[in-house]
C-alpha cells in the first residue's frame, strides 16, 4: 500500500490502473478510521479492482464554531488500518493541495437543493455544500467508477447521489449499511470524545430507534407521537441535548406528518460537545 500526497501523483497513479484495464474504487473519509470506514474498504475491494481511500478533514463542511481542529487525526494508525483491509493506496492532501486559493476556502461550490433543507443540512448551514464540493473535487481528481459512503450518514448518500444525477457524474454511488459497536452504538471517529459516562448514555441513541421501529411494528403511523417517544427517552439521559429528531421521506427527506410509506427517521444528539448522528430505516409500505 501507498500513500500519496498531491493530486499529480495520485491521478499518476489511477491512470496506471486504468491503463492496465483495473477498475477504480473510492472511499472518501475524514480518517481516524475504524470498522465502519472498513467496511467500506471491503465492499470496495469486492466491486473493484484497485480500491483508492481519502483522508481529508475538509475545512469547508465545518462550521465556525465545529471541531475541524480537533477533530481526530493519525495517518500512521489510520495506513495500517486501512492496509490491513485491503486498501491499495491513500490519498491524503494538506488543506493547500485541495484549495490553492488559500484559508481552506473556494471560490466554487455545489448547492444540492432541497434534500438539504431537513435533517443535518438544516441544522449545520454550509455542511453539505462543503461535502458536495470536496466530494466532485475528489471524483474529478481520482475519477473512480465506484464510491462508496456509509448509511450512517443517510442524508450524505442522498445529496450525492441527487448530485451526482443531477449533473451527469459518471460515478455510481455505493451505500453501505451502518456498523455498530456491540452495544448498539454506530460507529464513528468522534466517539473518542466520550467521556465513561457520556459513552454509556449514547447507547440510547440506536436503543430509542429500536424502539421506534417496534412502534412501527405494532402499528403506529403518526410521526409526532413516534418521534415524541423517541425524543422522551433520549431526554431520561441527563447528559444527552438533542439537535433534532426527524422522519423523513425515504425517497426525498422531506418530513412526513404520517408513516405511510418508507422513511428515514433520523436524530442527531450532543453529548457535551460532541454530536453525534443516527438514524433507521422505517420499512413502511405504502
Ligand atoms: N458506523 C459506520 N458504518 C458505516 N459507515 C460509516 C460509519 N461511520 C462512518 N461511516 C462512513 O465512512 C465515511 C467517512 O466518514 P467519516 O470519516 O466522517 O467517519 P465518521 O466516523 O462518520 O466521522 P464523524 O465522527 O465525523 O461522523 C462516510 O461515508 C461515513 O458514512
Ligand atoms: C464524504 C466526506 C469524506 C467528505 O469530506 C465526509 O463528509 C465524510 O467523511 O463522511
Ligand atoms: N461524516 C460526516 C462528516 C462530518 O461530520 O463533517
Amino acid at each position: 500500500m501507498i500513500i500519496l500526497h498531491t493530486i499529480a501523483e495520485i491521478r499518476r497513479y489511477v491512470q496506471e490502473q486504468r491503463m492496465g484495464a483495473k477498475t477504480v474504487g473510492l472511499v472518501p473519509t475524514m480518517g481516524y478510521l475504524h470498522e465502519g470506514h472498513l467496511s467500506l474498504v471491503r465492499q470496495a475491494k469486492e466491486h473493484c479492482d484497485v480500491a483508492v481511500m481519502s483522508i481529508f478533514v475538509n475545512p469547508l463542511q465545518f462550521g465556525p464554531n465545529e471541531d475541524f481542529d480537533s477533530y481526530p487525526r493519525d495517518l500512521q494508525r489510520d495506513a495500517a488500518l486501512a492496509e490491513s483491509a485491503g486498501i491499495d493506496v491513500i490519498f491524503a492532501p494538506s488543506v493547500d493541495e485541495m484549495y490553492p486559493s488559500g484559508n481552506g476556502k473556494s471560490l466554487t461550490h455545489v448547492d444540492v437543493e432541497a434534500v438539504t433543507d431537513t435533517l443535518c443540512g438544516a441544522n449545520r448551514p454550509g455542511h453539505f455544500r462543503g461535502v458536495a464540493t470536496v466530494v466532485t473535487k475528489l471524483f474529478n481528481i481520482v475519477m473512480p467508477d465506484k464510491a462508496f459512503f456509509g448509511l450512517k450518514d443517510a442524508q450524505q448518500v442522498v445529496v450525492i447521489q441527487q448530485m451526482v444525477r443531477d449533473l451527469n457524474t459518471p460515478v455510481e454511488v455505493v451505500p453501505c449499511p451502518i456498523v455498530r459497536e456491540p452495544d448498539g452504538l454506530a460507529m464513528s471517529s468522534r466517539n473518542v470524545y466520550l467521556s465513561d459516562d457520556q459513552r454509556v448514555q449514547a447507547m440510547v441513541l440506536s436503543r430509542s430507534l429500536s424502539m421506534a421501529v417496534e412502534r412501527v411494528q405494532q402499528g403506529e403511523r403518526d410521526a409526532e407521537a413516534l418521534i415524541s417517544a423517541v425524543r422522551a427517552m433520549i431526554e431520561e439521559q441527563p447528559l444527552a441535548n438533542i439537535d433534532y429528531v426527524q422522519a423523513v421521506s425515504l425517497r426525498d427527506l422531506t418530513p412526513l406528518q404520517t408513516l405511510d410509506q418508507p422513511a428515514l427517521l433520523a436524530l442527531a444528539v450532543k453529548f457535551g460537545k460532541t454530536r453525534l448522528i443516527d438514524n433507521i430505516v422505517l420499512d413502511i409500505q405504502r
